[in-house]
């Protein structure tokens, strides 16, 4: 156990920190919450390392990995791995309810990724049916998770998923979330490469959507401050806006980013995990229903607690070239945003 924290704690970026110090001090092993995480799309390129990081995450108690097929070996493979959680692997739509049942947070990294010169919502005619169906089942067999949307376009999946809970009769707008820290985690590793600052201390939130420009970094609220000229700061904007694309073409045909996503996507269930626990103060950017801005769903800071979505939190002062950002960003969020809701209405 003291070993599977330690791991954790490593995990942790710099903001988190002292909750991890916190977690050590408010649970002892036997009074830890049962909580039952489940991935779907587990044998991916997301979903392996995803996995394996779940199985580190002493919150977990089951974790469930399904698939559509190869999710037996990868559950048997981290199901050796000395930690806390029991792992069953599902494969196949007859074993989805089985996965799902009794999940306290469902991980969606299920879908095609990009391939060099496609954009995200190219990916929208396959994925936008796997996470409709999915989220069906998600209504029908757990409806209480929290459930933490990968798939792309994101933009568009979280809204479908919306729309299909509130078919079925169970959408709570607290409970679903559009997973953008891996835009954080660049915008933070960026700028501590550029401000020459340490990177575990860095913090910057990242706002509006998940795809080129609605991928909006607020440097000026980046922490520590440094003095960056505002062509650095147009340069490490458009590295973060870019930055899946970047991964996409140096994979060159390969797929998409993976390993820095299962980094992301571990520590926004961390973060959900703790919410739950009760853990106070626990803020991660995430696209959630929202009204900051005109638009229906939006990425911003949010506070996370025992329901879910505590608090969503305001913008904050933004410089005038985020402004401006914000004001391009719009017609492009609005669009995939109804494209999504359009699609599940069909
Ligand atoms: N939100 C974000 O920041 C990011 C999102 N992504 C997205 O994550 C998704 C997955 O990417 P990768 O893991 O690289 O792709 P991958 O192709 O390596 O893995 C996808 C997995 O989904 C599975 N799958 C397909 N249909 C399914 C279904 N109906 N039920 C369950 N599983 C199903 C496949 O069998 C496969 O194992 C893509 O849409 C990608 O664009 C990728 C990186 C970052
Ligand atoms: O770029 C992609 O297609 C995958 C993704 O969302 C990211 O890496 O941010």
């Amino acid at each position: 156990m003291r070993a599977s924290i330690l791991a954790l704690t490593r995990l942790r970026s710099s903001s988190a920190s002292s909750q991890s110090h916190l977690l050590r001090r408010s649970y002892s092993s036997d009074s830890v919450p049962e909580r039952k995480v489940a991935v779907l799309g587990a044998a991916g390129g997301i979903g392996q390392p995803l996995s394996l990081l779940m199985k580190l995450n002493p919150l977990v108690s089951k974790l469930a990995l399904y698939d559509i097929a190869g999710t037996p070996g990868v559950a048997a493979d981290v199901s050796h791995v000395n930690t806390r959680s029991e792992v069953a692997g599902y494969a196949g739509e007859e074993q989805l309810g089985k996965a799902l049942e009794g999940s306290d947070i469902v991980i969606i990294p299920a879908g095609v990724p990009r391939k060099p010169g496609m954009t995200r919502d190219d990916l929208f005619n396959i994925n936008a049916g796997i996470v409709k169906s999915l989220c069906t089942a998600i209504a029908k067999y757990c409806p209480n998770a929290l459930v933490n949307m990968i798939s792309n376009p994101v933009n568009s999946t979280v809204p479908i998923a919306a729309e299909v809970f509130k078919k079925a009769g169970t959408y709570d707008e607290k409970k679903l979330f559009g997973v953008t820290t891996l835009d954080v985690v660049r915008a933070k590793t960026f700028y501590a490469g550029k401000a020459k600052v340490p990177v575990e201390e860095v913090n910057v939130p990242v706002v509006g959507g998940h795809a080129g420009i609605t991928i909006l970094p607020l440097f000026s609220q980046a922490v520590p401050k440094a003095n960056l000229a505002d062509e650095d700061i147009k340069a490490l904007t458009k590295r973060t806006q870019d930055g899946g694309t970047e991964v996409v073409e140096a994979k060159a045909g390969k797929g998409s980013a993976t390993l820095s996503m299962a980094y992301a996507g571990a520590l926004f269930a961390d973060a959900c995990l703790k919410g739950l626990n009760g853990v106070p103060d626990v803020v991660e950017c995430t696209f959630v229903q929202s009204s900051v801005t005109e638009l229906p769903f939006f990425a911003s800071k949010v506070k996370l607690g025992k329901n879910g979505v505590e608090e969503v939190l305001e913008l904050g002062p933004m410089s005038d070239y985020e402004k401006q950002g914000l004001q391009n960003l719009i017609p492009e969020l609005k669009a995939s945003i109804e494209k999504g809701i359009k699609f599940a209405n069909q």
